[in-house]
């Protein structure tokens, strides 16, 4: 039996109800979209009434994308998050700035720019591989190829784009990456998720961890 077990963040929670059945089935990570352009967006006064109810041991994530480091520095301040996603050009000199660890989203619409933005960002706790390109914002509902993830990646990679019931057991018996995110897949609507899509999300990615792995995917 594989001792795997994939983390899951779920990504653009709107409303306490979403977060309390994320938080029964044992999702590790919440995130709050503070980007006015998402479809998911919450302004800073209500991501702070929704940080209330995530209980402690389960990460809160603020995400943000080309923000004024001012607005970051309030973010941090009054949310307190766990962690900062940055989604967008953020130098990494901006994110440490902020002086919480941070996960850098990589634009692997864009590959070859996505890919170089590891290199610049090595400060970054963590990486989510996600499907927009690198002016794009995430929450796509699209694949990217996840064979452009470089190998020595994968291990510590947070995979994102697209994953739904349907074809997260697959993504994870394909890249066994650290841990999977998830927003419009399990959705009813934008911001608005779905309660039958978070638990069969949750029980695809479990059903993954008993898995053999893929031929020629890391262990
Ligand atoms: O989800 C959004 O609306 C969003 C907007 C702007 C920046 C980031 C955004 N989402 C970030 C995430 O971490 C999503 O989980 C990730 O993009 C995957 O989204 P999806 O393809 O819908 O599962």
């Amino acid at each position: 039996m594989s001792a795997r077990r994939t983390r899951i963040k779920f990504c653009g929670m709107t409303r306490p109800e979403d977060i309390a059945l994320a938080v029964s089935l044992g999702v590790d990570a919440i995130g709050l979209i503070l980007v006015p352009a998402s479809p998911r967006a919450l302004d800073l006064a209500r991501a702070v009434d929704l940080r209330r109810t995530i209980p402690p041991l389960v990460t809160c994530v603020a995400l943000v994308r080309d923000a004024e480091p001012a607005f970051v520095a309030d973010v941090v301040e009054r949310l307190r998050p766990d962690l900062l996603q940055f989604h967008g050009r953020e130098p990494a000199a901006d994110c440490r700035r902020a002086g919480l660890r941070y996960l850098k989203a990589i634009p692997m619409g864009d590959p070859a720019a996505g890919l170089r933005m590891l290199d610049d960002h090595t400060s970054a706790a963590g990486y989510v591989f996600d499907s927009h390109g690198v002016d794009g914002i995430g929450g796509t509902g699209r694949v990217f190829d996840w064979n452009l993830i470089p190998a020595g990646a994968r291990r510590c990679a947070i995979l994102a784009g697209g994953l739904e019931p349907g074809n997260v057991g697959d993504a994870v018996r394909a890249v066994r990456p650290f841990a999977v995110d998830v927003s419009s897949g399990i959705e009813a609507q934008p911001g608005v998720k779905c309660p039958q899509r978070m638990r069969d999300f949750v029980a695809q990615v479990r059903g993954a961890d008993e898995s053999e792995p893929d031929q020629g995917a890391e262990q």
